[in-house]
């Protein structure tokens, strides 16, 4: 109680006398506490007095403390604000990232990681999507098919997938302060909305996110140097992926920009190894690409005025890998594929120029099964529009000898109007002509750097413009499966796994250079075929050297997985089956397949069926060609042994 007189005499020197007519000892009128707090807080008077009456407690000092403690607070947020303002304007460094840009998920994927362990009271927490690849862990054991006390199956049920996959948490929209490396950052993380002209008159807002990063001092570097670890960080989790990516929705592409292209999938890079190719012809493409994509050779191309692209067209009979060589030359050159598909309806000529501007300035384009993609020469177009006009022009004179004079009437000109709507339908859906098309390849604005791979099974169809010299500098033939190409993947199909993390070591640790005065490749471990010009060493980067084969053309059982030095075959996956049985085997299985007839895939396709067993393989495979050599004299689709 004394503690209460003592405050409230010290609120009335502050705010002096309770008396609203209070005067000051110059005769000046007072103004009491409880008349302030009731002129700013209404209500407060009645209230006052009946706590007063009832429970003899004067509120009014501690309801002016709680006021003054108030205002002194929003004094100095606002005071703050100003300070802060002032020091971001004057003293601080930014940088801001749209979501629009790939820095953006480096930076949240980064910051995530980070939020892990720092403890934060607005977080924004997110469920990852992953693919089945990032869900294989190391620890992740094959499961055993487990069989129930009723003997019933019981098979994988991955209903609660979703349940499992921990969420992600991520800075909130609003600002937030971290310390990184001994530097103190400032995030401010804000949603904009964008006007999106969606076209055919209709439009929307869209929200774009914008991260903005500061620092004290008037350089950025420090906030450069961040984003440099956030896109470590990035590629640290993604080594070894190949990233494929395909043109973003129409409404995302108007934009430009990186943000034209969008990540569809990522997966484990295939090694070279498992694509089962004559290793000279693999040999030439790696030697090419390697030459073409060395920095210095942009330089050479410029001197000589020659555009800098190349471009490879890989031919055959469907499932003889050439998507599968596509991707593992992403793999070995650490490039992006960008997939885009001619067919699709509503990707026209500009846009896919557009999207040819926008890629990056090293990575793959695969334009699939062109012969498919329905291309046609212009004067073909004008040819048949010819003939349409013809037609129509018939039509016309036809009616005009039985009608006399047309004129100008209304179901005439609804008529008029009408073919011309069914013109522009037709000319909307003629999407990307062969000119067209040959423009965006080596046009004058074309992109220049990017390695264009066009896939077919019937080159025969091909224009010759489209694969002529400057469009296509390289062709590769695959064919079916020859006697050594069958032995090989029967190999490959019963070689063990090595574990996880030694599998993803293998296909991404560069072993060096092969320094032979003619080619420097940048080689993966056991997996690219070995140069057919080098009698000498291989130095490795571990300094040790490996003796290459100097025939140029390995036998099928090279290039395996070796754990020190060891060829990984099977003990346990594959039934039991040591090294030389497996060879064995894998010989006696390639002389019951005919050579040439079968592609890659379908012998694959057998094999997978028998994954786990080569000598059941071996037994059963007399009878699959049987079947086989019937439907495809047949020409039925329908497979008996499958
Ligand atoms: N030469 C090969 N070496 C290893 N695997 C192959 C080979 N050819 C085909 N395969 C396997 O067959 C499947 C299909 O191969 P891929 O898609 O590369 O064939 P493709 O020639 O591109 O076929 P398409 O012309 O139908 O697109 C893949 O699973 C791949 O692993």
């Amino acid at each position: 109680m004394r503690q209460n007189n003592a405050f409230s005499s010290l609120l009335t020197n502050v705010l002096p006398s309770d008396s609203a007519n209070s005067s000051s000892p110059t005769g000046t009128p007072q103004i009491s506490p409880t008349a302030l707090l009731e002129t700013f807080i209404p209500g407060y008077g009645p209230i006052h007095r009946l706590i007063l009456s009832t429970l003899n407690i004067d509120i009014t000092v501690v309801v002016s403390l709680v006021t003054v403690i108030w205002l002194s607070a929003r004094i100095f947020r606002s005071g703050w604000a100003v300070i802060w303002s002032l020091l971001s304007s004057y003293f601080m460094a930014e940088i801001s990232v749209s979501s629009t840009d790939e820095i953006h998920s480096h930076l949240i994927a980064f910051l995530a990681h980070q939020y892990k362990v720092k403890p934060a009271r607005r977080l924004m927490a997110e469920t990852p999507s992953k693919s089945a690849w990032e869900l294989d862990s190391e620890d992740t054991e094959t499961p055993e098919t487990k069989v129930d006390s009723e003997g019933n199956i019981k098979w994988l049920n991955f209903s609660n997938q979703e349940a499992k996959s921990q969420p992600r948490f991520t800075p909130a929209i609003g600002s937030h302060n971290f310390w990184h490396r001994g530097t103190y950052f400032q995030l401010r993380r804000k949603e904009v909305a964008m006007f999106d002209d969606l076209g055919g008159g209709s439009a929307a807002f869209k929200d774009k996110e914008v991260l903005t990063l500061s620092c004290f001092g008037r350089s950025t570097e420090p906030i450069k140097t961040l984003i440099q670890h956030a896109k470590a960080h990035f590629h640290l989790g993604h080594n070894a992926k190949t990233i494929i990516k395909r043109p973003a929705a129409k409404d995302m592409r108007r934009f430009g920009g990186r943000g034209s292209w969008v990540k569809i999938a990522e997966r484990p890079c295939r090694p070279m190894k498992t694509v089962v190719l004559d290793e000279d012809r693999k040999m030439e493409v790696l030697a090419d690409i390697n030459e073409y994509l060395n920095p210095a050779t942009a330089r050479w191309y410029a001197n000589r005025g020659i555009p800098y692209r190349r471009g490879y067209l890989f031919y055959g009979p469907p499932g003889t890998g050439k998507t599968s060589l596509t991707f593992a030359l992403a793999g070995v050159f650490g490039l992006d594929i960008h997939v885009v598909s001619l067919l699709e309806p509503t990707l026209t000529e500009e846009e896919l120029g557009m999207l040819f501007t926008n890629l990056p300035a090293r990575c793959i384009v695969l334009l699939e099964d062109i012969d498919t993609a329905g291309l046609v020469r212009n004067n073909e177009i004008e040819e048949e529009d010819e003939t349409e006009k013809g037609r129509r022009g018939k039509g016309k004179s036809g009616k005009d000898n039985h009608g006399g004079d047309e004129g100008l009437n209304v179901a005439n000109l609804t008529k008029a109007l009408k073919r011309a709507n069914e013109q522009s339908e037709e000319e909307k859906k003629k999407g990307i002509s062969l000119s067209g098309l040959l423009n965006i390849i080596d046009g004058v604005a074309s992109h220049e750097g990017r390695v264009l791979v066009m896939t077919t099974n019937r080159p025969e169809k091909l224009d010759e413009a489209l694969i002529r010299p400057g469009r296509v500098d390289h062709q590769v033939a695959f064919g079916n499966a020859t006697q050594t190409q069958i032995k090989e993947l029967f190999v490959r199909m019963y070689t063990n796994d090595l574990p996880r993390t030694k599998f993803l070591k293998a296909i991404s640790t560069p072993l060096g250079s092969v320094a032979n005065g003619k080619l420097a490749v940048i080689r993966e471990k056991e997996d690219l075929p070995t140069p057919p010009v080098t009698p000498t060493a291989v130095e490795h980067t571990n300094g040790h050297a490996s003796a290459p084969t100097t025939n140029g053309s390995p036998p099928a059982l090279d290039g395996h997985p070796k754990v020190n030095g060891a060829l990984v075959i099977g003990e346990k996956d594959n039934g039991e089956v040591g090294e030389d049985e497996l060879k064995t085997i894998a010989r006696d299985f390639s002389v019951k397949v005919p050579n040439d007839m079968f592609s890659p895939a379908e012998i694959q396709g057998f094999l997978l069926k028998r994954k786990k067993d080569p000598r059941k393989a071996l037994q059963e495979v007399g009878g699959w060609v049987e079947g086989m050599v019937e439907v495809k004299r047949k020409g039925t689709k329908l497979v008996r042994i499958q």
